[in-house]
Order: structure tokens, then sequence, then C-alpha cells
């Protein structure tokens, strides 16, 4: 199959196809983070309406663990991996303190009675 790429030099397909490939990856990257995020909304609406805290620091500790045992298999920077851990387990925690801002204000939270 010939397309419009073929043409271009070297380098400039390989940046092409390069790209391709990333933007598949992020892709993947935006579906399962979307993906946590509702998971973790749920365990916030589960905990508000159990009345337990938005952070769990043991949990945290554990996940870390285990996530640094898996970077380092996949190659993955620690560094990297532990800041990244950090901001999305960050924002989580943001999430979870309002939605029990909310369950106080409301508690029949739309969240709990979605299904
Ligand atoms: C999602 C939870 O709440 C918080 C967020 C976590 C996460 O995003 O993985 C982990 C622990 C908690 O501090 C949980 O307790 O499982």
């Amino acid at each position: 199959m010939t397309s419009k790429n073929d043409t271009l030099p070297d380098p400039t397909r390989q940046l092409t196809a390069l790209r391709q490939r990333i933007d598949n990856i992020d892709a993947a990257l935006i579906y399962m983070l979307a993906e946590r995020f509702r998971c973790t909304a749920d365990v916030g609406a589960l905990k508000a309406s159990s009345h337990l805290p938005a952070c769990d620091p043991a949990r945290e500790k554990e996940q870390l663990t285990r996530l640094h045992a898996l970077a380092q298999d996949a190659g993955l920077d620690i560094d990297f991996t532990k800041k990244f851990f950090a901001f999305l387990v960050g924002e989580v925690i943001a999430n979870h303190k309002a939605i029990a801002a909310q369950f106080q204000d409301t508690p029949q939270n739309p969240v709990l009675n979605k299904e």
C-alpha cells in the first residue's frame, strides 16, 4: 500500500511514524486515566457515605512498593514514577474531599445513586 508518507524524506517519515505511536500511547493513557478516575470517584463516594477518611497512607505505601518494583521491571525512571503517583493520588484525594463535602451538604449524593 502506498501513501503520501512514502514520498517524504526518511527522517521525516520516521518522525511521523514515531509520533503516530506516541499518539496511540497518549490515547491509551487518557482512556486509562479516565477509567481510573471513574473508579476512584466511586471509592470517594463509598468513603464519604461510610465516613472514612479521603486519604489512606497505608494503602499508598503498599502501592508505592508495588509500583517501584513494576517501574524497575519495566525500565521506567523510579523518581518519575514516584512523582507521577504522588501527583495522581493528590488529585484523587482532592476529589475525595470534594465528594465528602458534597455528601455532607446533600447525603443523596448522585455518585452513589447512579446505578
Ligand atoms: C483510591 C483510594 O483513595 C486514595 C487514593 C489512592 C489512589 O489514587 O490510588 C490510594 C489511596 C488513598 O489515599 C483508596 O483508598 O483506595
